[in-house]
């Protein structure tokens, strides 16, 4: 975005983070993390689950305070900006990795949620109005209802309300944190298109993703993080993918790899909906532009499964997260049944069913008995994920499963799930990831205008196929 910086002047100093450090209790989130934008650039900010992103971005929030550190917001230092408001007031707008919107309030309240009172902030209602609509029909390529509530949308328009939010403030420095892993692909492309105008007139961008096509597509630099430390900044175009993920691993290599395939045998069917049947040990895709009926169909699945299925929903916040529960309640809630001997819960069973979770999934964490928000957003997703599948089900089924989770996870996810459908167990996952589908799946079906659109074989899956097949083109090798 912004210009090569050796002909021209250099950009005035949009944001500066100098040594910034934080923890919490006894874990340390953050150890001397520093980053600088320009105005004008777009900043990339990649790291494993629990690398510290979020904790970066909760001090410029104002939801965090430094324990140390300095910040530069434009040209004025500032020691700790002490709440939401001061952040905002300096310009910084940010959207946070989870959807936050008022559910029963209007498309226009969650817009403009947070800023009475703010000198920037268009005063008449008419000017509001006026402003959240053309900003949503910028991001959504149409127009949407102002005055339904939120619950109404689909979680792709809900997340764009989050976004809208933030770019209806005008914000010198916009902050966005994940907030693309739930939109649907042309939303998420508009969305580029804005920050590209945005930046234009000057807008410093920090951009958080585990995507590497959008780190790859949006950031002017990026800057690597790893156990609360910036250990590298790069420019775009500068590093091949294995070199990034070797800085953001320590290690040399990622371990591969999921896509192998063991020997797996298909079995018989174990679970027919009208005329979808899924066989023990096959891994089955469901794909599609947003809203197009694959999740109603998982949905649906999982209703005809009953006990001999388990459903890993898509929003972890509302459908499946006790946030006043601990690391091991969450985990084991499904599970408690088998950990009770002679009617007295064994913490012991779950504890070491959750150990091995830990283990084969990676996940980071402190104590089992710590809450479970303490978890960052991607470990908190493998435990909602090892939940499930310690009930070893007959049919897994899951809805977006990796979304918010780190490459080098997401192939521990992988490998977790071969080897299930390996041992006989049916895996159905709706995934809104072209590449995950290509890497794992066995078929996938594509989704259209509210039903199964055509069915891709393992060997017919390309994102041509794929991306052609969600706008209504029919791959050469189809089954209906
Ligand atoms: N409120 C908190 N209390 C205790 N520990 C916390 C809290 N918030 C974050 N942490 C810990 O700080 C570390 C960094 O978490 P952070 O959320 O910044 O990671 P992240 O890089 O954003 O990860 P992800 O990619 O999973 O979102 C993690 O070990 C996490 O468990």
């Amino acid at each position: 975005m912004a210009q090569e910086t050796t002909a021209v002047p250099a950009a005035p100093t949009a944001l500066r983070v100098t040594d910034a450090s934080k923890s919490f209790g006894a874990t340390r989130a953050l150890r001397g993390a520093s980053i600088e934008l320009t105005a004008g650039e777009a900043l990339c900010i990649v790291g494993e689950n629990g690398s510290g992103k979020s904790t970066l971005v909760k001090l410029l929030a104002g939801v965090h305070r430094p324990d140390a550190g300095s910040l530069q917001v434009g040209d004025r230092t500032v020691v700790a900006l002490s709440s939401p408001r001061e952040s905002i007031d300096h310009g910084i707008a940010t959207v946070f990795q989870e959807v936050l919107v008022v559910e029963a309030r209007s498309v226009l309240e969650n817009v403009w949620l947070g800023t009475e009172g703010l000198v920037r902030a268009p005063r008449s209602k008419a000017a509001k109005r006026e402003k959240a609509e053309a900003v949503l029909d910028r991001l959504l390529g149409r127009s949407l209802d102002l005055d339904v509530p939120v619950e109404r949308l689909s979680l792709s328009d809900r997340q764009a309300c989050g976004i809208a939010r933030a770019l209806v403030r005008d914000p010198r420095v916009l902050i966005l944190d994940e907030a693309t892993s739930a939109l649907d692909v042309a939303t998420r492309d508009r969305l580029f298109e804005v920050l590209r105008e945005r930046a234009a007139d000057g807008v410093a961008v920090i951009f958080i993703s585990h995507r590497m096509d959008e780190v790859e597509e949006i950031g002017d630099r990026i800057t690597v993080m790893r156990s609360g430390e910036t250990v590298a900044t790069l420019r775009r175009g500068e590093t091949p993918v294995a070199q990034l993920v070797r800085l953001m691993t320590g290690a040399e290599e990622l371990t591969d790899h999921a896509g192998e395939r063991a020997d797996r045998k298909i079995g018989d069917v174990v679970l027919h909906v009208g005329d979808f049947a899924v066989r023990a040990g096959e891994l089955v895709g469901l794909a599609g532009l947003e809203g197009h009926g694959q999740d109603g169909f998982l949905r649906a699945l999982a209703a005809a499964a009953g006990d001999g299925g388990a459903y890993v929903p898509r929003e972890r916040r509302a459908e499946s997260l006790f946030e006043s529960k601990s690391i091991l309640e969450n985990f084991a809630l499904p599970t408690l049944a088998r950990d009770t001997a002679a009617g007295v819960l064994q913490p012991k069973r779950s504890r070491a069913r959750l150990a091995a979770f830990v283990e084969s999934l990676g996940i980071k964490l402190g104590r089992p008995e710590d809450l479970i928000t303490t978890l960052s957003g991607g470990n908190q997703q493998k435990v909602v994920v090892a939940r499930w599948l310690a009930t070893e089900p007959a049919v897994l089924l899951l809805n977006d499963p990796t979304r918010g989770v780190d490459l080098g996870a997401k192939r521990d996810l992988y490998r977790v799930l071969v080897d299930l459908a390996a041992s006989g167990m049916a895996i159905v996952m709706l995934s809104t990831e072209v590449d995950e589908h290509i890497e794992l799946m066995d078929r996938v079906v594509v989704f259209r205008e509210g039903g199964p659109f055509c069915e891709i074989p393992r060997d017919g899956l390309s994102r041509q196929a794929l991306v052609g097949a969600f706008f209504g083109q029919r791959p050469e090798v189809t089954h209906a």
